[in-house]
């Protein structure tokens, strides 16, 4: 007999979590498991929310446990687990019901598993949900693509497991088919970006410094007080004033530093750049994830260029610097991916509310920040040439932040310190403030070599040639 609302594939971190939010929002939720003594187990552990889950050990069991028309949500890994299930779900659904994929996807493989359900007559949602574990059980943020009346179906949930931000709920549907995993990779890349960045300012302090772990994990304590309040920032000086249980070390100082990447950064990276977009910060943080993981080379290339000298005299970095060149540098960031969003909206035909990306974002997300609620009214105000950083609220502040992102780039790579994230974000800067830039003469070697042709700046006129010097030589 019917008993749930909704059901839940997938009793990991995030399905767990998402499970027993669900539930304590007072919605019977059926819930599977591949493995089906983690659902034993974790019926057994879930306490008084246990009366709103109804466990079950097959697909059948489960698609009969859901009232009609069925919504099921899947979290597990992104691709081919996903596929699997999706294969062992339709054959047991009727037209009308609908499956939710709310693991990190491949906007492509959702667009793909959408026009295929859609075919047989079945809804499919693409959504993306941020926050971690502890934002799974308490309130993430839910991005969500795919049908708008699907959606409408499923709403009250959403919205109600959702983190709220002064009561709105964090959760809203952002176009059709791959819209909503779009939008949360494009998070993730920012995410990356961000990421990359704290550790750049940790790695000026710790090897241009010398100072410990914990000092630095106090400054990012004192910092998430001020402009740069975030997530990010208050879990790394977390994450570094940790000492580790085993050996009475900070606990960094024990991790290996190769990073691990499923793979949203470098879907974003790669998506951009297909779109003719570059945000070069996030790139720059896959880039730094990719080369932490070969460590062996790194480790020849530190005894092979060992006696290399480097500026020892460069002007110590202030901490007021490092503050205002991580502030404009994560506006530079979060400047690459809206533009980014916005690229992908017009190729795909999505019509994203900018502006309703950053207010999702602005809690239960990994980027949550004080600063995305600024971010949000300037998308909303309208941004001058499509850009944040040239909208008035955040050019002040980039302006002020430039010159110490300046400082410390210069300063870092005096020291021989790589700061990837940063340098990018000034390069970028950099470049949005140069009327004129140097593709002038990329032009003119294009053409010299491939009769590509170029404007003419005078006359405007196009698809101009030479005569170069070498034809005049020989001419
Ligand atoms: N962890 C995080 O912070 C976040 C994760 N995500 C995304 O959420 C999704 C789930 O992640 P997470 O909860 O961390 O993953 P976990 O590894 O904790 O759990 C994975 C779940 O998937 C199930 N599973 C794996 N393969 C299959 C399969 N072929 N058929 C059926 N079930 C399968 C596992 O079942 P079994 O017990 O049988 O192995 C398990 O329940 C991923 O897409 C991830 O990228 C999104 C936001 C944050
Ligand atoms: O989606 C997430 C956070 O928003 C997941 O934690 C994801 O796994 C993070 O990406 P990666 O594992 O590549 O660091």
């Amino acid at each position: 007999m019917a008993q749930a609302r909704i059901g839940l594939i997938g009793l990991g971190v995030m399905g767990a979590n998402l499970a027993l939010n669900i539930a304590e929002n007072e919605f019977p939720v059926a819930v599977f498991n591949r493995t089906g003594s983690v659902t034993d187990d974790y019926i057994a552990s879930a306490g008084d929310l246990a009366r709103n889950l109804v466990p079950t050990k097959t697909l059948e069991e489960l698609v009969g446990a859901l009232t009609k028309p069925r919504a099921i949500i899947i979290m597990v890994q992104a691709g081919a687990a996903v596929d699997a299930v999706i294969k062992g779900l339709t054959p047991l659904l009727d037209k009308g019901d609908m499956i939710i994929d709310a693991g990190n996807a491949n906007f492509h493989d959702t667009r793909r598993r959408e026009a295929a359900l859609s075919d047989l007559g079945l809804n499919f949602i693409g959504m993306g949900v941020s926050g971690g574990e502890e934002g799974a059980r308490n309130g993430p943020s839910i991005m969500v693509g795919g049908d708008k009346s699907s959606f409408e179906v499923i709403r009250d949930i959403l919205e109600a497991i959702s983190a709220k931000h002064d009561g709105a709920p964090c959760a809203d549907h952002f176009g059709p088919d791959g819209a909503g995993h779009f939008v949360k990779t494009v998070h993730n890349g920012i995410e990356y970006a961000d990421m990359q960045m704290i550790a750049e300012v940790y790695g000026l302090l710790r090897d241009g410094e010398g100072r410990s772990a914990a000092n630095i994990g106090q400054l990012f304590e004192t910092w998430d007080k001020g402009p740069l309040k975030s997530y990010l920032v208050e879990i790394s000086g977390k994450v570094l004033q940790t000492v580790d249980e085993k050996s009475g070390q900070p606990i960094v100082d024990i991790i290996v530093d190769k990073a691990g990447q499923k793979g949203t950064g470098r879907w974003t990276a790669i998506e951009a750049l297909s779109l003719g977009q570059s945000p070069s910060t996030i790139e720059a943080a896959v880039a730094a994830r990719s080369w932490s993981a070969v460590k062996d080379t790194r480790i020849a290339g530190e005894a092979l260029f060992a006696g290399l000298k480097v500026e020892t005299g460069a002007a110590p970095i202030s901490e007021d610097d490092l503050e205002k060149a991580l502030l404009a540098a994560k506006i530079i960031a979060y400047d690459q991916g809206l533009n980014l969003l916005s690229a992908a909206s017009v190729e795909y035909d999505w019509d994203l509310d900018l502006a309703s990306c950053a207010e999702v974002w602005r809690e239960g997300c990994i980027i949550r920040s004080t600063m995305l609620d600024e971010m949000a009214s300037a998308v909303r105000e309208g941004l001058p040439h499509g850009n944040l950083i040239f909208a008035p609220r955040f050019a002040q502040r980039i302006v002020e932040g430039s010159s110490a992102l300046r400082r410390v780039v210069a300063s870092a790579a005096l020291q021989g310190l790589p700061v990837p994230a940063f340098a990018a974000a000034l390069a970028y800067f950099d470049t949005m403030r140069q009327g004129r830039g140097t593709t002038d003469l990329v032009q003119g070697q294009r053409d010299f070599f491939g009769a590509h042709g170029f404007v003419r700046v005078d006359t405007g006129e196009t698809d101009q040639h030479g005569p170069w010097a070498s034809d005049i030589a020989h001419s």
